[in-house]
C-alpha cells in the first residue's frame, strides 16, 4: 500500500462473483521476476529468458483479476509468507483454494532481500519512480544466522503490517494503492472476520509463521509448510501460545530441523505435524504443476506423488486445522483425520529419525 520499501505489498485472494470478462492475472508478473529467479537458482539469464518464456511465460493463475468481491458473511483471514527466493504470486494453488473456501488471503511480498525480486517506489518530484530489489546472496565469509534472523524478524513485521492494512480496508479507510487497479476497495468494508486470523508460510515463510505468532496474538494459529527453522532463536519458543500445524515434505527435512520443531511440542497447546509421502520441498509452490514429469523430477520440482494429490491433502488438512482453531462453522472438520496423518499418502509426525537428546 504505502509505496515505499517500508510499505506493505501483497497479492489479495478473495471469494468473488462469477465473472465472464475479467482477465486472469499473470502468474509471474514481469520480466524482472524471471531474471531475479534465474540469478537465485544460478542459471544464466540468456538461458533463463528462453526457458522461462517458453515454460512459464504465458501461465495465468486460475482466478479473475479485480473481480467483484462476494461472500455470504464475514471472511476469516490468512496472511501467507513466501520462501527464500520466491515472491508473492508463486503459491496460488494454496491461496486460491483458501479463497474459494471463503477466506481472504494476503500473500505478502517481503522486502528483506529474501525474494528473488520485488519492487517499490520512491517519489521523485511529483511522480513515483519504480525501484527493484533483488535477492541478497550471502557475502563470502559472512555468517548466515545474523542475516536470516534479521530477515525473519522483518518478515514477521511485514505480515503484521499486511494485517494492519487489511484491518484499515475492513474499516473502510480509503486505500492509497500505489498500483493502479480497477478494484473497488470499498466492497471489502466489513468483509473480514478479524477475530479469525491465521498466518501461513512455506520454508523461510514457515519460520516467519513462528516469529509472527510470537509477535502478534491476533494470529490465532499458524500453518507452517516444510519449515526452515534455522533463522529462529529457540528462546522465543516458550512465548508462543497459539496452535501450530507443521506440514512437511518427505525429502526436505533433516534431524536438526525436525528436533527444533519438536521443541515447540506442547501438552497443553495443540501442535501437530504430518509428512506427505513422495513430496519434495518444491511440492508446495506452484512450480510443481508447471513442468512435465521428467523435467519436474530432474529439477526436483516434483516428487513421486501426483502434485495435485499432494497439494489437495495439504490444503484439506490446513482447512480442517483452521476450522478447529479459528472456530469456523464450515464442513472442513470432515478432513480432521488428515491432521493426524490418517491417509495412505500421509505419515503422522515425521519420517525423520530424531535422536531424543537426553537432557
Ligand atoms: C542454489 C541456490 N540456493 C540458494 C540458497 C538454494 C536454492 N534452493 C533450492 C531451489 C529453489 C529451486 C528452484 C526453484 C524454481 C525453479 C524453477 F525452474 F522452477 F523456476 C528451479 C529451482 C532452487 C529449488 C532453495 O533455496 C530451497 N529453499 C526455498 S525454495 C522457495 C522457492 C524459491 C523459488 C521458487 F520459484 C519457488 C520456491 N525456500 C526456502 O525458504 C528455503 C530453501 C532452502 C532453505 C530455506
Amino acid at each position: 500500500m504505502d509505496h515505499t520499501a517500508q510499505g506493505s505489498f501483497f497479492q489479495l485472494y478473495y471469494p468473488c462473483q462469477e465473472t465472464q470478462n475479467a482477465e486472469k492475472p499473470d502468474w509471474v508478473p514481469c520480466r524482472e521476476y524471471f531474471n531475479g529467479l534465474a540469478d537465485f537458482i544460478k542459471i544464466n539469464r540468456t538461458v533463463s529468458e528462453r526457458i522461462f518464456n517458453h515454460l512459464f511465460g504465458s501461465f495465468k493463475i486460475p482466478a479473475y483479476m479485480d473481480a467483484p468481491f462476494k461472500s455470504d458473511g464475514k471472511c476469516p483471514v490468512v496472511i501467507f509468507s513466501h520462501g527464500l527466493g520466491a515472491f508473492r504470486t508463486l503459491y496460488s494453488a494454496i491461496c486460491a483454494e483458501l479463497a474459494s473456501q471463503g477466506f481472504i488471503v494476503a500473500s505478502v511480498e517481503h522486502r528483506d532481500q529474501s525474494a528473488s525480486a520485488t519492487y517499490y517506489f520512491h517519489s521523485a518530484q511529483d511522480n513515483l519512480v519504480k525501484e527493484w530489489m533483488y535477492y541478497r546472496t550471502l557475502k563470502h565469509g559472512e555468517s548466515e544466522f545474523p542475516l536470516r534472523n534479521k530477515q525473519v524478524k522483518q518478515r514477521a513485521d511485514e505480515c503484521i503490517l499486511a494485517l494492519n492494512k487489511l484491518t484499515e480496508i475492513n474499516s473502510g479507510i480509503p486505500v492509497q494503492n500505489a498500483l493502479k487497479t480497477q478494484f473497488d476497495w470499498t466492497t471489502l468494508e466489513n468483509s473480514m472476520d478479524l477475530c479469525r486470523i491465521a498466518v501461513m508460510g512455506h520454508s523461510f515463510g514457515g519460520a516467519t509463521v513462528i516469529e509472527a505468532l510470537c509477535k502478534e496474538v491476533k494470529f490465532k494459529c499458524g500453518v507452517a509448510l516444510d519449515t526452515w527453522m534455522f533463522p529462529l532463536q529457540d528462546e522465543t519458543f516458550p512465548h508462543i501460545k497459539q496452535p501450530i500445524f507443521f506440514i512437511n515434505s518427505e525429502k526436505f527435512q533433516w534431524a536438526g530441523n525436525i528436533s527444533r520443531m519438536k521443541k515447540l511440542d506442547s501438552a497443553v497447546i495443540q501442535r501437530k505435524m504430518i509428512t506427505i509421502r513422495g513430496t519434495v520441498h518444491q511440492s508446495f509452490p506452484d512450480f510443481t504443476f508447471l513442468t512435465g514429469n521428467w523435467i519436474g523430477k530432474v529439477m526436483k520440482l516434483k516428487g513421486e506423488i501426483d502434485p495435485e494429490i499432494a497439494i489437495d491433502l495439504s490444503n484439506k488438512a490446513t482447512l480442517a486445522f483452521l476450522q478447529r482453531h479459528l472456530g469456523l462453522e464450515k464442513n472442513f472438520n470432515q478432513w480432521d483425520p488428515l491432521i493426524d496423518g490418517k491417509d495412505d499418502n500421509l505419515i503422522p509426525g515425521t519420517n525423520v529419525t530424531v535422536l531424543q537428546s537426553a537432557i
